[in-house]
């Protein structure tokens, strides 16, 4: 919190209009965002999907117009995937591309691929 506070304090010292563009200044406010996001993601279980055709995903056989939901919030908190994978540290994002964009499987606060969230930029832009 006091990081967080310092980082927007020292951004807009002085600053009488903050515009949307002034928020790209605040690196660390958004790794915290990142962090509380990974740990809480607003929908958890996503959106359950039915398989137009049979496949094969991971080792076990998905049957056409088979039910999948995919557990976002136990993908945040994989210890496969992250380390110390229930403690909140923000840092653990700094200098690392990862996005909530689709392409990174254990982040995947919108959903991936074609039918993944079209709202993605309001709700996390
Ligand atoms: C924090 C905010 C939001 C989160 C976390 C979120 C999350 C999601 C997720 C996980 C899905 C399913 C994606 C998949 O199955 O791969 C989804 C679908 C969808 N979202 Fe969002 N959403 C958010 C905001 C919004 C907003 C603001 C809108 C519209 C203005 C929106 C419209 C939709 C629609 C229409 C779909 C269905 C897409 C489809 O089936 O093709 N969402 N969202």
């Amino acid at each position: 919190m006091k990081k967080v506070q310092g980082e927007i304090r020292e951004a807009f010292r002085g600053k009488k209009r903050i515009g949307e563009s002034d928020l790209e200044d605040l690196r660390y406010l958004k790794v915290v965002i990142k962090e509380s996001k990974r740990l809480h993601p607003p929908v958890p279980l996503l959106l359950p999907r039915e398989c137009r055709e049979a496949c094969k995903i991971g080792g076990y056989e998905i049957g056409m117009e088979t039910k999948v939901i995919v557990n976002a919030w136990a993908l945040g908190r994989d210890p496969k995937y992250w380390y110390d994978a229930e403690k909140f540290i923000p840092e653990r994002f700094e200098g690392r591309d990862i996005e909530f964009k689709g392409n990174n499987f254990e982040y995947i606060l919108f959903g991936a691929g074609r039918r993944m969230c079209p709202g993605i930029l309001l709700g996390f832009s």
